[in-house]
Formats: C-alpha cells, sequence, structure tokens
C-alpha cells in the first residue's frame, strides 16, 4: 500500500499523518506538493487538516483550485481511497467530492478537546478495525466544524448509511448535549455513496500514538493497511 499527503500553504497535520502512515505502520508515504497533480501509484490519498492559504474566504475555499485537487477528483473517480481529515473534510466539501458544507461551530467558538464518537458501520476499510456502534474519543480541533446539509441531502445520506462518525456521549447517547458543535444528526464524518472518500472533522492521526495518551484513531489506518493486506 501506498499513502499520498497532499501539502498545502498552511497545512499543519500533514506531517502528523505521516508520522502514523510512515513511522507507526510502516507504509510507504509520500508527501505531495499542491502544485503536482501526480497521484499514479498510491492506493490512499490523505487532504490534511490545518488551515489551508489561511482559511481566507473561507476553509478550503481556495484550496480546491489546486491543481493537486484535479488529480485527486480523478482518484477517487478511479475508485480510490481518499482521506479528508479536518480541513480536508472541508476541502472536500467544497470541491463536491462530498455533500454538504462545515459551518462556523454552534458557539462561533474555536474547539480544541478530546470527544466521543460513535462508530456506526464496520464494513468499510475505514472503519474494519472497530465494531459496529464502538464509542471511540478523538481530538477535534476547529473553528468551522459544523456539518450542515439541506434536508433532502441529509435524509440520503442517513438512508445510505454514509454517516460514519456521529458525536456522542461518553456512554453513547446522541443528543444536543454530546454535540460540541451542533453538527446537524451530530455528524463527525460522513462517506460518498461508493464509500471510498471519507471526510471527518476528528483527528485519527493525533490519537495514533501511546505517547502521547490517545490511540483510538491508530485502528482507522490499520483498517485501511489490513484491506489492502486481503485485497480488499
Ligand atoms: N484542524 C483543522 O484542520 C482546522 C480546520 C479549519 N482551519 C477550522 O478551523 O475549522
Amino acid at each position: 500500500m501506498k499513502v499520498g499527503i497532499i501539502v498545502f500553504p498552511g497545512s499543519n497535520c500533514d506531517r502528523d499523518v505521516a508520522t502514523v502512515t510512515e513511522g507507526l505502520l510502516n507504509v510507504a508515504t509520500r508527501m505531495i506538493w499542491h502544485q503536482d497533480t501526480d497521484l499514479s501509484a498510491l492506493d490512499l490519498v490523505v487532504i490534511p487538516g490545518g488551515f489551508s492559504y489561511g482559511d481566507y474566504l473561507r476553509c478550503g475555499a481556495i484550496a480546491r483550485f489546486s491543481p493537486a485537487i484535479k488529480s485527486v477528483i480523478e482518484h477517487a473517480q478511479a475508485g480510490k481511497l481518499v482521506l479528508g481529515i479536518c480541513n480536508g473534510f472541508q476541502i472536500l466539501t467544497e470541491v463536491g467530492l462530498l455533500p454538504g458544507a462545515l459551518i462556523r461551530n454552534r458557539d462561533l467558538h474555536f474547539i480544541c478537546d478530546r470527544v466521543p464518537m460513535k462508530v456506526e458501520r464496520s464494513d468499510l476499510p475505514w472503519t474494519s478495525n472497530y465494531t459496529s456502534g464502538q464509542v471511540i474519543t478523538l481530538p477535534i480541533a476547529h473553528g468551522e466544524g459544523r456539518y450542515f446539509a439541506d434536508s433532502d441531502t441529509l435524509k440520503t445520506l442517513e438512508d445510505n448509511g454514509q454517516v460514519l462518525f456521529r458525536y456522542c456521549s461518553a456512554t453513547g447517547e446522541v443528543n444536543q448535549d454530546s454535540n460540541p458543535n451542533g453538527s446537524l444528526d451530530n455528524i463527525a464524518g460522513i462517506i460518498n455513496q461508493q464509500g471510498n472518500v471519507l471526510g471527518m472533522m476528528p483527528h485519527p492521526e493525533r490519537a495514533a500514538d501511546a505517547a502521547i495518551g490517545i490511540t483510538d484513531g491508530k485502528a482507522l489506518f490499520e483498517g485501511v493497511l489490513a484491506s489492502f493486506a486481503v485485497g480488499v
């Protein structure tokens, strides 16, 4: 398996992802400057978190025009895996690879916290190392992480099982008290219809090394790796 990580001016979680894929899991990993377009030979492309182009205009609104993003679209359309984390999720919605939008948090504050969320399904490479309904804890760090979509889009997402991660309480209750940013339906992460594109506001790459004291994110990368090992 080969991983590519897109680097924009202002990305700040790119090295964190590489530390997990290359450092902890020993997976061949390449950093891809946003002006590069060659993603061939890559299995997983990660659009990392951060503040691409300073998040001026709107988070992800400038990054979506980068040359690398054209190649990311082709990569996704070929059915290959794309993971957008935080700013990466925002970029994926700007591009239209995922529906909806990420808007200012309900309380208009930047939130930096560790929060519980539910893994809704485990039948995809992304979550094959979790169990369906498992409550995990991951860091969040965003100012514009409130998932929003029109009611038809939201219904389609729910009907198709496209909500992969949902904020909840430590004991698994999904309600407004366990919703850190006001996301509709407590949505923390969604997939496209085919399931090969995942966008999520929480940061699995910041929760993979025991030295940090939180490791629930490691299983996401391990699940993807395992899916290649068995040739899924
Ligand atoms: N950690 C991140 O990727 C932050 C995303 C974006 N800059 C926001 O504040 O919402």
